[in-house]
């Protein structure tokens, strides 16, 4: 896949995350602070990641800052754009799979390289999910994405 990522600031974790990336195979597209001259400014380059994924120039990104907090909400005022800050591997997997969040956000400041790695996995082997009981968080990321979540 081709995949944006977006740090507003050049810590080892997050060019752990560009190598790890690298190796599983993927095209990496990067931002902010790993892209020498570009806008390190955490709204500014998620932002830039995540209109990579919602125009079609990527096919996921994942946007890190110090909290992974900011990252994430200037990721999801993207339209089109799923953005899950996700702290532990489970919750990576479920973002996939019940959410199906195209952009993965990290706080770099609690992410470990062997967390990282966890993540990772989880984010990448798990796909939404098509369970018959699961079809009910389809149907609501479909509507969250029309901007009608609260039923009339
Ligand atoms: O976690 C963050 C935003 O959610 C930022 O990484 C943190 O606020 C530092 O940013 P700056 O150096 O621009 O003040």
């Amino acid at each position: 896949m081709r995949i944006s990522v977006s740090s507003d600031m050049d810590e080892p974790v997050a060019r752990a995350l560009v190598a790890k990336l690298r190796e599983r195979g993927h095209e990496v597209v990067t931002h902010g602070a790993l892209r020498p001259g570009d806008d390190p400014q955490w709204a500014a380059c998620s932002e830039a990641a995540a209109r990579d994924v919602a125009e079609g120039r990527s096919d996921q990104a994942v946007v890190c800052c110090w909290t992974g907090t900011g990252a994430s909400i200037a990721a999801n005022k993207v339209p089109g754009v799923r953005a899950a800050l996700c702290t532990d591997a489970y919750t990576a997997d479920g973002a996939r799979r019940w959410n199906d969040a195209n952009v993965l956000a990290l706080g770099l400041r609690l992410t470990s390289e062997p967390l990282l790695a966890e993540i990772l996995d989880a984010w990448f082997a798990a796909a939404p999910s098509e369970d018959a009981e699961d079809r009910e968080n389809v149907a609501r990321v479909g509507r969250m994405d029309s901007g009608r979540t609260v039923q009339p």
